[in-house]
């Protein structure tokens, strides 16, 4: 059997062809009523869909947020499969949200969760939490790599209480967020054109350039939209490493919906608005 191609190099593509920009799938209760849908499975299976039809045949990436499915138990899941399988056959890659993190033996079978290819939930990509050690993703990354599949490790998030962990400094002098990024950059070693291996950098953190950004695999940002963050502020942040940043929209162009042409419109200006602000002048 030929091994799968890998994710960095899925993701390269995608976003050389689509943009950059990733669209969250965040069903909040209060977006499910100023859609005009009940805060229930089935308006929740209305919303998802809505989302996918109209833009996952558009964007690089959709970034389903578990939380928001499993609020309804297993028909919530049941809806997540579903999503995740219909993004997948219009052409984005999925990136499932879900930010798992423990002991090795146990990420193991979070791995198989989302990473394996028979898996229900199969996905392109999972977001995890390095916070047990970076160690105890061993199983993940070495699933990835089987799979074809990518990690988004939380190295710097974008709420401000993140920084009393990431930032705190270890005693050789590094913070706990740049060690992940170290971690990171070695697993990408000789990846072209870009390792599976990114990192959660969040867009609204001002100046990083004490930070090496540059660890050869995507950059998660979120923050942009209703966090305050704009895309033009993406430069200034990432600098040399924007490149590889994979912006991510959730609220700030869901709360155009339900319509698809409004949603579209959304997509397409703040797509348009990165290119503008990541394209080398
Ligand atoms: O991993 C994430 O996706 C994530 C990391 C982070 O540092 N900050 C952050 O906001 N997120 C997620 O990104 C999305 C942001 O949503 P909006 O603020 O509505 O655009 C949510 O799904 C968050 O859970």
């Amino acid at each position: 059997m030929t091994a799968p191609e890998p994710f960095g190099a899925r993701l390269r593509r995608a976003m050389d062809e689509r943009g950059a920009l990733c669209v969250g799938i965040d069903p909040h209760a209060s977006l499910l009523a100023e859609w005009g849908l009940n805060d229930d499975v089935n308006g929740l299976e209305r919303f998802s869909r809505t989302v996918v039809e109209a833009v996952a045949g558009r964007v690089a990436v959709l970034k389903p947020q578990s939380a928001f499915f499993e609020r309804f138990g297993s028909r919530g899941v049941a809806v997540l499969e579903r999503t995740v399988q219909e993004a997948r056959a219009a052409g984005a890659l999925v990136l499932m949200d879900a930010k798992r993190g423990d002991i090795g033996s146990t990420m193991a079978a979070y791995a198989e969760a989302f990473l394996h290819r028979d898996a229900p939930l199969f996905s392109d990509a999972l977001t995890v939490s390095p916070y047990l050690g970076y160690g105890s993703l061993s199983p993940a990354v070495a699933l990835a790599r089987e799979s074809g599949t990518g990690l988004f490790v939380l190295a710097l998030t974008s709420n401000p209480e993140g920084g009393e962990v990431q930032h705190a400094v270890r005693a050789d002098g590094r913070t706990i967020g740049a060690t992940m990024l170290g971690h990171l950059a070695l697993e990408n070693a000789g990846e072209e054109p870009l390792g599976s291996f990114g990192a959660v950098v969040g867009a609204t953190l001002g100046d990083l350039s004490s930070y090496d950004l540059d660890m050869g695999g995507p950059i998660l940002a979120p923050g942009i939209g209703a966090q305050g963050a704009t895309p033009a502020d993406l430069p200034a942040v990432f600098g040399r490493a924007v490149r590889n940043v994979v912006p991510n929209v959730s609220r700030g162009v869901l709360r155009h919906g339900p319509e698809a042409v409004a949603l579209r419109d959304a997509v397409e200006r703040f797509a348009e608005e990165i290119r503008a602000a990541v394209t080398p002048a």
